[in-house]
């Protein structure tokens, strides 16, 4: 269950794999393109995971028809700021939500740069609306290679001052992180956290990369640590957080049921592990099943989630007053 007494964080959540249909819809028509289909109904099937994937870049084809309409520099806006009332609607008190500047400019040829400004443009609005606390990171999304994440990373490093981290999403089987280790020390220097999707479809050893190499002090998913006890005892000793997805990792084929995921062991390894929902829209979940479904199937005790929800304020992007001032409007 959620605990109303202390902030529910979303720490993990993509803004661009959380489009409402409704939205993919309305901004087809507005700009006259040709959609898989043109009923709610018809849609659903094209744009959210109904039956688990065999993996994930399988999974990842499901955001697709969600960046194809943002033809314009407002449609980026409208859904920024729709994720916003997302979060509301969700019970968040604070979203830490991330973008991937290249994947959303990319079908119809806008700007990087645009676009960033749109999304902080459209969050921004909706925190002040909504009255939810947001935070924005920038991915980069490694699936369309180095020369394309270093456009995005100099998109978002234009705009540093209004995010608090780059990430790194994607192919992570296809493209290692091995490929990034120049983009992730110029993120370094411009004194922006680091968090990375690793141990998701790869093994441990992306995760200790995105550690030693990149600088990585959350890692997003980061299951594959299980295998490797080195590893557990690294994370819990050195408060490296786990973002993890509960959901998601069984659409993905990550894992293959709800009751052997090991967020309850990272747990109880004193690791600083969270629930977070991932791309709630293409999953067809929100947070509150997270919390109140996927976690007691995936063996968490009431005292466990507890736990998981104190972890997200510990490991977000926040100051200690931030946290305090979240703690005080409970
Ligand atoms: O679960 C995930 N694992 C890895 N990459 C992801 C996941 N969900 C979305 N993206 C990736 O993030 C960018 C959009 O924000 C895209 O690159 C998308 O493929
Ligand atoms: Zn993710």
């Amino acid at each position: 269950m959620i605990d109303k007494s202390i902030p529910l964080t979303d720490i993990h959540r993509h803004l661009d794999g959380n489009i409402r249909p409704e939205t993919i819809l309305a901004l087809g028509q507005q700009h006259n393109l040709e959609l898989p289909a043109n009923t709610l109904e018809d849609l659903i099937p094209h744009v959210r995971v109904l039956s688990n994937e065999p993996d994930l870049v399988s999974f990842l084809t499901k955001l697709d028809w969600g960046i194809k309409v943002l033809a314009d520099y407002d449609a980026c806006r409208r859904v920024a700021y729709e994720n916003v009332e997302d979060a509301l609607n969700a019970q968040i008190d604070y979203a830490e939500l991330r973008f991937s500047p290249w994947y959303m400019a990319m079908t119809h040829n806008l700007n990087p740069e645009g676009v960033v400004e749109a999304v902080i443009d459209g969050v921004t609005a909706g925190s002040r609306d909504f009255g939810v606390k947001t935070n924005l990171i920038g991915i980069m999304s490694r699936t369309f290679g180095q020369e394309a994440c270093q456009k995005e990373l100099d998109a978002c490093l234009a705009f540093k001052d209004k995010l608090v981290a780059i990430d790194l999403a994607g192919d992570e089987l296809g493209k290692p992180g091995e490929l990034f280790t120049d983009h992730f020390r110029q993120v370094r220097e411009s004194g922006l956290n680091v968090t990375v999707h690793a141990g998701e479809a790869a093994g441990p050893e992306s995760m200790w990369q995105a550690i030693n190499d990149l600088g990585a002090t959350r890692i997003g998913h980061g299951v594959k640590a299980i295998s490797d006890p080195k590893l557990m005892d690294y994370l819990a000793e050195h408060n490296i957080g786990i973002e993890s997805c509960l959901t998601s990792n069984i659409q993905t084929s990550t894992f293959p049921d709800i009751a052997s995921h090991p967020l309850k062991a990272f747990l109880d390894h004193g690791i600083l592990a969270t629930i977070n929902t991932d791309d709630p829209a293409v999953e067809g979940i929100e947070l509150p099943h997270e919390y109140e479904v996927a976690a007691p199937a995936a063996g968490l005790t009431p005292a466990d989630i507890r736990k998981a929800q104190e972890n997200g304020l510990t490991i977000a992007y926040l100051s200690e007053d931030e946290k305090q001032q979240l703690k005080a409007n409970c």
